[in-house]
C-alpha cells in the first residue's frame, strides 16, 4: 500500500500543477493585444515547436503561416515579431529620444549567464558613456591606418602559414577566420598581439611536426580561448529559449547549461586577468610618459589621473574610475562581437562565391582594374563597389543577424494597437530582406541590385525599398559601432585572397552548414586553397 504522506505530497503537486496551468492561461487568454502565433505551453513556450529548425527557418514558417506581425513565446518571455517596413518605422531613429533605445529586456537567463555588456545594456545613460568611448577608441582618425595595417601585417602571416602547409591540404576556413578576427579585436581592444593565428597553424602542424612539441601549452591556451569564445556566444540561447526550471532540471539541457557556466567562467576569468594585468602596468607607469590608445586603456584611465581619453561626461555620478566590472562588459563584448561576425560573415561569402562562378569572375575583373599594385591601399577598398554589393547580397540571403530585437521605454501605436512601455519586439529581417514586394526576384542571387542601381532602369523595388528593407549594422542608436572596421576586414580579406588564390569549396553538393539562434554562425566550410598565377602591374 502506498504511505499516505506521498499521496498527500503528490495531490499537493498535483493541484500545485493545475493552478500553476490555469493561471498560465488565464493570463495567456487576457493578454493585451492577442496576435495570431503558435500556441505556447506552460514552462516551454514555444520552444517545442521548433523541432530541430534553426531559428531563422522556424520562424519564416511562421511567417507564412501569421503574417506580418505575430507572437512567440520563449521562456515565458513574449515576442512581437514584426515582418514588414510599415510596422518598424519608429524603430531605427538615430535620435536620444527614440521610443526605442533598447534591444532586450532584463531576462532572468542574461543575469544567470552573466551578459553585461554594451549590447545587452539597459540603462541609457550609462549606455551613452560607454558608447562614447566605443566610438572613441573606433573611429579615431589614426585608427583606420592604424588597423588597416594590422590586418594586412596578420594577412600576411596567415598567407605565409597557409602556404606551409601540404599542397591540396584541406582548411576549415571558419576556424583560421576566427582566429584571424580574434586577433584583430583583441589587438584593438588590449593594444597587444595574441598570435591566434600562428598558434592555429602550429596546432595543426603538431600533427606531423614535433618541432612545436615545446610549445604545445601555449597552443592549447590559445586554442582554449578561441573555442571559449565560440562556445559562449552559441550558448547564449540556452539562457534565452529555456527558463530556470529547464535550465537546471531538464536531463540534457541541465548538463549542457553546466559545462556553458563553466566554459563561461573560463572565458571570464581570462579576460579579468588581462584588465587587472594592465591596471597593473598603467599604476606602474609614470605619469609623464605616454599610455597607448586602446579600448582597455581608455576604460582603465577614465576618470584618473593619466586619462587619455578625449571623451569627458557630464554626469557627476559617471566621473568616476571605472570598476574591473564595467570594463569587463566592455571587453567582453568587443571581443565576442569582434570575433564572430566577421569571421561568420567572410565564410557566408565565400560559400556563394564558390556557387556563383559569374560573381566571383566579375569581383576579379573589379580587382584587376582598381588595385594598381601589388599593395593594397585602404582607398582601394573603398572603390571597391561590386565587392560591396556582393557582401550585402550574401548577407540578404544569409544574414549573421536574421532579427534585430527592439524594447520600447513609451506606449507605441503599431498596426492600431497601443503596446505598453516594456513591450519585446523582434523586427525579422530575414523575412523582410526576402518579401516580393520589396526585393525583383528575391530568390535570385544577385549582387547587381545593389551595384549602381541609380543608374539603370532595372531593379526599380530595389531603388524604391532598399534603404528601408535592408540592414547589415541595425539602424538607430544603437546600429553596430564597428561597422567600419567589420568592412575594411571583410573587404580587406575578399581582395587579398581572391586576388591571389582559388577558394574551391570541397564539396559543392553540401548545404551551408549553419546555426541559427540570436545570431547565425558558420559551423564548418572547408575549403582547398591554391594560388592562382598571377601578375601584377606596377
Ligand atoms: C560583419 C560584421 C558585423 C555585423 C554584421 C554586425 C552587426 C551588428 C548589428 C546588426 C548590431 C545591432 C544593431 C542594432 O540593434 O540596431 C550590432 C551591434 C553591435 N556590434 Fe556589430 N556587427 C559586426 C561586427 C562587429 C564587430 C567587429 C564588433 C567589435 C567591436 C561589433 C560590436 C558590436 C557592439 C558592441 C554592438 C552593440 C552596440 C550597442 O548596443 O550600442 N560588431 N552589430
Amino acid at each position: 500500500m502506498i504511505p499516505s504522506i506521498i499521496i498527500n505530497a503528490f495531490s499537493l503537486l498535483l493541484v500545485h500543477i493545475i493552478l500553476y496551468v490555469i493561471r498560465y492561461y488565464y493570463h495567456y487568454f487576457t493578454r493585451q493585444n492577442p496576435l495570431p502565433g503558435p500556441f505556447p505551453l506552460p514552462i516551454l513556450g514555444n520552444i517545442h515547436q521548433k523541432r530541430g529548425l534553426e531559428y531563422n527557418d522556424w520562424l519564416m514558417l511562421m511567417h507564412k503561416k501569421y503574417g506580418d506581425i505575430f507572437e512567440i513565446n520563449m521562456a515565458g518571455k513574449r515576442t512581437i515579431v514584426l515582418c514588414s517596413i510599415d510596422l518598424i518605422e519608429n524603430m531605427n531613429i538615430t535620435s536620444e529620444k527614440t521610443k526605442y533605445p533598447f534591444r532586450n529586456i532584463q531576462f532572468e537567463g542574461a543575469i544567470e549567464y552573466k551578459l553585461q555588456g554594451l549590447a545587452s545594456n539597459n540603462n541609457q545613460k550609462y549606455w551613452k558613456y560607454k558608447r562614447q568611448l566605443y566610438t572613441q577608441a573606433l573611429m579615431s582618425p589614426s585608427f583606420n591606418n592604424q588597423v588597416f595595417e594590422w590586418i594586412n601585417e596578420l594577412w600576411n602571416e596567415m598567407e605565409t602559414c597557409w602556404n606551409s602547409l601540404e599542397e591540396d591540404c584541406e582548411l576549415d576556413l571558419i576556424k583560421w577566420m576566427n582566429r584571424f578576427t580574434n586577433e584583430i579585436i583583441f589587438r584593438i581592444s588590449t593594444g597587444k598581439k595574441n598570435d591566434a593565428v600562428i598558434f592555429h597553424y602550429k596546432k595543426i602542424a603538431l600533427e606531423y611536426n614535433a618541432f612545436y612539441e615545446k610549445e604545445r601549452e601555449k597552443i592549447e591556451e590559445s586554442e582554449n580561448f578561441i573555442q571559449s569564445i565560440d562556445t559562449f556566444v552559441k550558448g547564449i540561447i540556452y539562457f534565452y529559449d529555456f527558463n530556470k526550471f529547464m535550465r537546471h532540471y531538464v536531463p540534457f539541457i541541465r548538463e549542457k547549461v553546466k559545462s556553458l557556466l563553466k566554459n563561461r567562467d573560463y572565458l571570464y576569468d581570462k579576460i579579468y586577468d588581462i584588465i587587472k594585468k594592465r591596471r597593473i602596468e598603467i599604476e606602474n607607469t609614470p605619469l609623464d610618459q605616454p599610455l597607448r590608445h586602446d579600448l582597455l586603456t581608455s576604460h582603465i584611465t577614465a576618470n584618473v589621473a593619466h586619462d587619455i581619453n578625449s571623451v569627458k561626461h557630464v554626469d557627476a555620478d559617471l566621473l568616476r574610475p571605472m570598476a574591473d566590472t564595467e570594463i569587463f562588459g566592455s571587453m567582453i563584448d568587443f571581443i565576442t562581437a569582434g570575433t564572430s561576425n566577421v569571421a561568420n560573415m567572410f565564410c557566408f561569402i565565400v560559400y556563394y562565391l564558390g556557387h556563383y562562378p559569374m560573381v566571383k569572375q566579375r569581383f576579379r575583373k573589379e580587382l584587376n582594374t582598381v588595385l594598381k599594385t601589388k599593395f593594397i591601399t585602404y582607398n582601394d577598398l573603398d572603390k571597391l563597389q561590386y565587392c560591396d554589393a556582393i557582401i550585402n547580397e550574401v548577407y540578404r540571403h544569409c544574414p549573421v543577424f536574421s532579427s534585430i530585437n527592439r524594447v520600447n521605454v513609451e506606449k507605441d501605436v503599431i498596426r492600431g494597437f497601443d503596446w505598453p512601455e516594456g513591450t519585446s519586439f523582434s523586427i525579422f529581417y530575414y523575412a523582410i530582406m526576402r518579401r516580393k514586394d520589396y526585393w525583383t526576384d528575391p530568390e535570385k542571387f544577385d549582387p547587381d541590385r545593389f551595384y549602381k542601381i541609380e543608374e539603370k532602369g532595372k531593379y526599380l523595388l530595389e531603388k524604391q525599398y532598399v534603404k528601408k528593407s535592408f540592414t547589415m549594422f541595425g539602424g538607430g542608436i544603437r546600429t553596430c559601432p564597428a561597422r567600419k572596421l567589420a568592412m575594411m576586414e571583410l573587404k580587406y580579406l575578399l581582395a587579398s585572397i581572391y586576388r591571389k588564390y582559388d577558394l574551391e569549396l570541397a564539396d559543392m553538393d553540401s548545404l551551408l552548414k549553419y546555426n541559427s539562434t540570436l545570431i547565425t554562425t558558420c559551423k564548418e566550410l572547408i575549403v582547398k586553397i591554391t594560388p592562382r598565377d598571377v601578375s601584377y602591374k606596377y
